[in-house]
Parts: C-alpha cells; sequence; structure tokens
C-alpha cells in the first residue's frame, strides 16, 4: 500500500513549487503530469482520467474562496485547482463545520498532511485500505467539500403522506402525529392544506387540525395554499406560515390544480402579497421537476424559469419536488444546476419521492451540491392523488440515518421520530415504508445514538 503521508509530502511539494515534473508520477500511483501550458494531464488508469477530467473539467462562474484560498495556498493557478478539483459551487459558506473553515481560513499555512490528518480524523472512510492511488484527498473534498454541516429537515408526512390515503385519517389522529412528530425535534412539521375539500377530502378538516395544535410550541407548521381563499381561511385558522404549489409541467398544473403554470403564477403573486401584508413567510413548490405523468421527462429550463418567478415574487424558499419519483443523480444534477443558475443555494429546497428508490442518491447529490433543506415524510407516507403510480416521499428515518452518517446535524432523535412512525403506521394498519425504521424495529438498540 502507499504511503499516504508521502504520497501527501508529494503533493504538497507539487502544490507549492507548482511544477509537475514527471518524476513525481511514480509517487502519485501511476499518475502522470504534465505541466505544459493549460496543465494537461495524462494517465494511466482511463477511469481515473475520467473521473479525474471528464467530470471536473466546468470553470467556476461563481466566486468560490475555497478554490482562491486552496489555489493560493497551495502556490499554483486558480485554473488548474478549478479545473480539476473543484466544481462551480461555493464551498465556504457550507462549510462542515467550524474547524474544516479554520483550516481553510487559515490558507497559506495548510498544507496537504493537515489536510489528510483532518479529514481521515472525521471520516470514517478508510480509503487508504482499498488502494487508492492518488485520489484521497482530492477524492475526500470532491465527496464531501459541500455538504453542509447542518439539514433542515422539512417534514410533510401529515401533508403530502395524509393527502393520498384512503381511508380519512381522523383530526385526533394527525394532531397526535403532528405533536410526536414536533417532540423528535423536527424544525418544521407542514401540517394540513387549505385545498377544496372536493379535491383534496383527506384534508378537509385544515381548520381543527390547525386550532388544535395552536400551542404547540418547537416548530414551524406551514400549510398549503392554492389561491387567496385558502390563504385567508389559513390565516383565519392561525397558520403563520404558508406555501404555494406551482408545476414545471402544464399538463400537471391542470390536473393538480386546474389551471396553467402562468396562471397559477398570477394567483400566488397575489397570495405572496397578501402574505407580505401580514409579514408571513412563504414557500413555494414546484413539482414534476424531473419528470411529468403524462409528459414524460420535464427540461431543466422550465423548473428555472418557474424557480425564478417564485424567487422573484417573494418566496423565502424553493421546495423541488420530484413528484413521481422518476429522477437519478443523472437528471436531478443537470435539473439543480439549471435552478441555481437563478436561485441562491440557500434558498433551494429538494422534495423527491421514493418511486424508483432513487430518493437518498438525489439527496446525497443535492447535499454534495451544497442544499441544505431536505423534505421528507415519515415512514415514507404519501403520494399525490393527482399523479398515479407515484409512491411516498422518502421516508424522514431514512434520511436522519443517512444524514448521522454523514455527520451532520439535524437536531432529530431518530428513536422518537421511529415512535411517531410506528404510530401512524399501526393506525393505518401497515408496515413502514422505511428501511431504517423496519431495520431498526428489529434491533433493540438505542435509534436514539445511531
Ligand atoms: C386549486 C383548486 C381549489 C382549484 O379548483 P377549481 O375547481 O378550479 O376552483 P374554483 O375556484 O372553480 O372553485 C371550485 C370550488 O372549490 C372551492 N374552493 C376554491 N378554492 C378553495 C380553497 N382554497 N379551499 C376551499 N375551497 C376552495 C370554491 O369555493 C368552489 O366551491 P363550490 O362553489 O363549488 O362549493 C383545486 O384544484 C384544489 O384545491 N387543488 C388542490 C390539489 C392538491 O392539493 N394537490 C395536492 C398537493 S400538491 C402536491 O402534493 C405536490 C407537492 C407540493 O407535494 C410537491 C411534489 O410532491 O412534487
Amino acid at each position: 500500500m502507499r504511503n499516504p503521508i508521502g504520497a501527501a509530502r508529494a503533493f504538497d511539494k507539487i502544490s507549492r513549487g507548482g511544477l509537475l515534473s514527471s518524476s513525481m508520477a511514480s509517487q502519485f500511483g501511476g499518475i502522470s503530469f504534465s505541466s505544459t501550458a493549460g496543465f494537461n494531464f495524462s494517465c494511466s488508469d482511463e477511469s481515473t482520467r475520467e473521473s479525474l477530467l471528464g467530470r471536473e473539467t466546468r470553470n467556476i462562474s461563481r466566486g468560490d474562496c475555497l478554490n482562491h484560498k486552496l489555489a493560493s495556498l497551495s502556490g499554483i493557478s486558480s485554473s488548474f485547482h478549478d479545473a480539476l478539483y473543484f466544481s462551480r459551487y461555493n464551498y465556504s459558506t457550507h462549510c462542515s463545520d467550524k474547524s474544516t473553515r479554520e483550516l481553510i481560513n487559515k490558507g497559506m499555512d495548510v498544507n496537504c498532511e493537515e489536510m489528510i490528518n483532518y479529514f481521515s480524523n472525521i471520516r470514517p472512510l478508510s480509503i487508504f485500505d482499498h488502494g487508492y492511488k492518488i485520489l484521497w484527498p482530492v477524492e475526500i473534498m470532491r465527496a464531501y467539500r459541500n455538504i453542509p454541516s447542518h439539514v433542515k429537515i422539512v417534514e410533510v408526512g401529515p401533508r403530502d403522506g395524509l393527502q393520498n390515503e384512503k381511508e380519512i385519517v381522523p383530526t385526533t389522529v394527525k394532531v397526535k402525529l403532528i405533536k410526536m412528530l414536533v417532540s423528535s425535534g423536527l424544525p418544521v412539521v407542514e401540517a394540513t392544506s387549505f385545498v377544496s375539500p372536493k379535491w383534496v377530502p383527506q384534508l378537509a378538516d385544515a381548520k381543527d387540525v390547525m386550532e388544535a395544535i395552536q400551542n404547540v410550541e418547537g416548530a414551524r407548521f406551514p400549510v398549503l395554499t392554492p389561491n387567496l381563499k385558502g390563504f385567508e381561511a389559513a390565516i383565519a385558522a392561525g397558520a403563520t406560515e404558508v406555501a404555494i404549489f406551482a408545476s414545471a409541467s402544464e399538463s400537471f398544473s391542470k390536473s393538480n390544480i386546474n389551471c396553467s403554470i402562468e396562471d397559477s403564477l398570477t394567483r400566488y403573486r397575489d397570495v405572496v402579497s397578501a402574505a407580505r401584508e401580514l409579514s408571513i413567510p412563504v414557500r413555494g413548490y414546484i413539482s414534476c421537476v424531473v419528470g411529468c405523468p403524462v409528459e414524460g421527462m420535464v427540461p431543466p429550463s422550465k423548473v428555472a424559469y418557474v424557480a425564478k418567478q417564485l424567487s422573484d415574487m417573494g418566496c423565502y424558499e424553493i421546495s423541488l419536488g420530484d413528484t413521481i419519483g422518476v429522477g437519478t443523480p443523472g437528471t436531478v444534477i443537470p435539473m439543480l444546476e439549471a435552478a441555481l443558475d437563478v436561485v441562491p443555494i440557500d434558498k433551494l429546497a429538494v422534495h423527491f419521492h421514493d418511486t424508483y428508490g432513487q430518493a437518498l442518491s438525489n439527496i446525497l447529490a443535492s447535499l454534495q451540491m451544497g442544499i441544505n433543506t431536505v423534505d421528507s415524510s415519515v415512514s415514507g407516507l404519501g403520494g399525490c392523488p393527482y399523479a398515479k403510480g407515484a409512491s411516498g416521499n422518502v421516508a424522514t428515518e431514512d434520511v436522519v440515518y443517512l444524514l448521522n452518517g454523514l455527520g451532520v446535524k439535524t437536531n432529530v432523535d431518530l428513536g422518537k421520530l421511529m415512535l411517531a412512525g410506528d404510530f401512524i403506521c399501526k393506525h393505518l394498519g401497515r408496515q413502514s415504508n422505511s428501511k431504517t425504521a423496519i431495520a431498526l424495529s428489529k434491533k433493540t438498540a438505542n435509534a436514539s445514538k445511531l
């Protein structure tokens, strides 16, 4: 096995010297570099070359403090680093934690050995054991650089989950579920919808739900409002935050809210302006961000268009919904890139249904791009009544397990969350859709510690 510190020193010398000599190649596990203009690379291993160059040749179009800091500390041109190691997104503001930031902010004083020690201490990956050649700190940086230190989970189970149940869930059960979710530490629990009861009878008790949770503290309770009528009813029932929901697909807009995308945006401008007068924050959703049950693939440009409209009208956050769960990172990443061209990253959230089992992969890809708000539904409840065949949202338990594994803070107690999931699943008379909940409920281990 190659000595990582030796390789670190080699990397350090190259970085500081700014010259890449062929004698260094052997220390980089067979990868050779040419330091001619433009830093062309040649590499003996096809897949390594692919991973080093193929996917990382975009230029940075946004400011990226880390790039410039690391470029300057390593003493080589930033274009080299931009092309090789970093994508276009800003690391520094989404930096994993304080000590990483400090490390980065030390600028010239940081060397690669410190980086290795740092990352090998905090990350459980034993990449050195896998016979990797040069790719560690690069790979680690690439995999973790944008993952935020804290993720806000928006629990949508009581709304997105229960809106799709055949049997109408009694108000008392909904209220108990909401309280249990809050007690698990979830900061935002979407409570219900003020939509037409003819369209969604499952949530016809919206007013009663809101009145019953008036005194519940510890979380915010946004509610869906499709128009001014819904907004006014929500405010009268005590809502202090609302969400509007547009679509990137014309057909879905028509089947879900009975109007075109443009007409929906006009309606939503009225809702947002009424909300602004009352200082009510408005979240925006976009459905069908990668695929539509009627139209098939949805181009990223359509998502970007609606995202910009929602952002411009004043939504504080825009949740990008893969309503029918068809996305993979292959389609989700280009969609997010398009959205990021028009909306700042801190305003974006992701909302994945898990129809094809891709939700966690899509969430990881989103985190790696710096997204720090994720919607999910306890026990994977859910679906949309107007998107036939779509399954539930990604399970909140699975998201928390993933984030715990990445060392990302959520403030959610997995054990308490599982109790909430168990409660609603027992009521519905079915098994949880959360793999984490199923696996952990078979163990007696204390799930709160996982
Ligand atoms: C938007 C409408 C109302 C248009 O529905 P419409 O029929 O075109 O509306 P209308 O203005 O002609 O009114 C028809 C009737 O509804 C009443 N009405 C009108 N508005 C309201 C209201 N706010 N609350 C209560 N009642 C309302 C209105 O008063 C009237 O009553 P009537 O005179 O017939 O007795 C209807 O299409 C609707 O309610 N759609 C909601 C559909 C829905 O909730 N879908 C699920 C949520 S979206 C989703 O799940 C996706 C998401 C967000 O999770 C993201 C993702 O997964 O991708």
